[in-house]
């Protein structure tokens, strides 16, 4: 029996380029798909300096005047790019104590035209604050996710070399013919101002294939949920993304790699906030994953055997065996957002909330 994880395994990616090296990466990235589901990924490919950068402009971008990050608030954009106050979410019917922005990478961008599938609305440009108020921010960030970007390119040929598949079995779901618009956020964890809770983030899953968190302060409050439901710390490690699965890649690999949920804290009383920096690498819009599950080795996925029976929350993402991934990123967003959906998609709206607008969303 593969035994249930303690702490987070780290993967230096310095071997990958080191042949007699390779494999014991390529082994350790395995056990860290189906057993674990999070990895920490030392020296990782993005210039130290960039990494530097965006940590300093973290707390700069919620320091400039609220009127300002109102100004590029969510709600404008069909894209669900843009800045979400204090309060604006909620995680299973609690709030989560964070305010933070949706950023998105460049793409091809080919607009939705009437008649096509709503959820082409999804990509499309992101809103930027002021330049003036933090200078050089958007160029700085857009390297950086810039970097990221092409390191989940890289690191999804690393997972199918980790799980016996060809190294261009990812290609169909990540470069559509538009390409791929991914989406990042800068995260602000206050210090919350009483003792009645503690929710940074409540329990969720991500949804796409792979997420590259850097944590941007020091602080601990990032949990991970191991398989038999307790609750692991996953400290900052300078210099070092925690990548983790997300619904898409379980759903694809027929459960082999796992999602795993996990949380963040707040801060707490009498420290500083926290900043964290999440990239989500997501999919083409058109693909239905259900209608692409890989084909994988019997020795391969047996080794889902070897672990224990995966501790399962009630969010499910089961309309990834039905619908298209952007119908399915769509749901996810109106359900976490649903005043901007209210404005952008009035029937998505209705569907999901007959009653009308509840008093937050509610994050996956
Ligand atoms: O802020 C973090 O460390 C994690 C954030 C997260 O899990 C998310 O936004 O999906
Ligand atoms: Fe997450």
């Amino acid at each position: 029996m593969a035994s249930n994880f303690s702490s987070v395994p780290i993967l230096d990616y310095s071997l990958v380029s080191d042949p007699n090296r390779r494999p014991e990466f390529i082994r350790d990235l395995q056990n860290a798909l189906v057993n674990v589901g999070f990895l920490y990924l030392s020296n990782p490919p993005v210039a130290r300096e960039d990494i530097d950068a965006v940590i300093d402009y973290a707390p700069k971008v919620f320091d400039i005047p609220q009127e300002s990050k109102e100004k590029i608030r969510m709600i404008n954009s069909p894209h669900f790019f843009g800045y979400s106050r204090f309060g604006a979410e909620l995680t299973k019917g609690k709030v989560d104590q964070r305010e933070q922005y949706d950023f998105g990478t460049q793409y091809g961008e080919n607009g939705w035209k009437p008649g096509d599938p709503e959820y082409l609305k999804l990509w499309g440009p992101p809103q930027w604050p002021d330049e003036e108020l933090v200078p050089g921010f958007r160029d700085t960030y857009s390297r950086y996710i810039a970097q990221v970007n092409q390191l989940s390119s890289d690191f999804i040929k690393l997972v199918a070399e980790a799980l016996n598949l060809p190294p261009d079995t990812f290609d169909r779901f990540v470069n559509g013919p538009n390409g791929v618009q991914h989406r990042a956020k800068v995260v602000k964890y206050p210090v919350p101002e009483d003792d009645s809770s503690d929710q940074g983030v409540g329990p969720h899953y991500d949804g796409g294939f792979l997420t590259f968190l850097l944590q941007a302060s020091p602080h601990r409050g990032l949990q991970v949920q191991n398989l038999a439901g307790d609750w692991i710390d996953a400290p900052p490690i300078p210099y070092t993304f925690v990548v983790n699965i997300g619904k898409a890649l379980e759903k694809v690999t027929q459960g082999l790699t796992v999602a795993t949920s996990h949380q963040v804290l707040s801060p707490a009383k009498g420290s500083t906030p926290r900043y964290s920096i999440p990239f989500f690498q997501m999919l083409t819009q058109d693909v239905v994953i259900g209608d692409n599950v890989l084909e994988i080795s019997p020795e391969i996925l047996k080794l889902k055997e070897s672990r224990p029976s995966v501790h399962s929350d009630s969010v499910n993402y089961a309309e990834y065996g039905k619908y298209p991934a952007g119908q399915v990123a769509l749901i996810g967003r109106v359900k976490s957002h649903p005043d901007v959906a209210e404005r952008h998609y009035p029937d998505l709206f209705k569907q999901f909330f007959p009653e009308g607008l509840p008093a937050h969303g509610f994050a996956y």
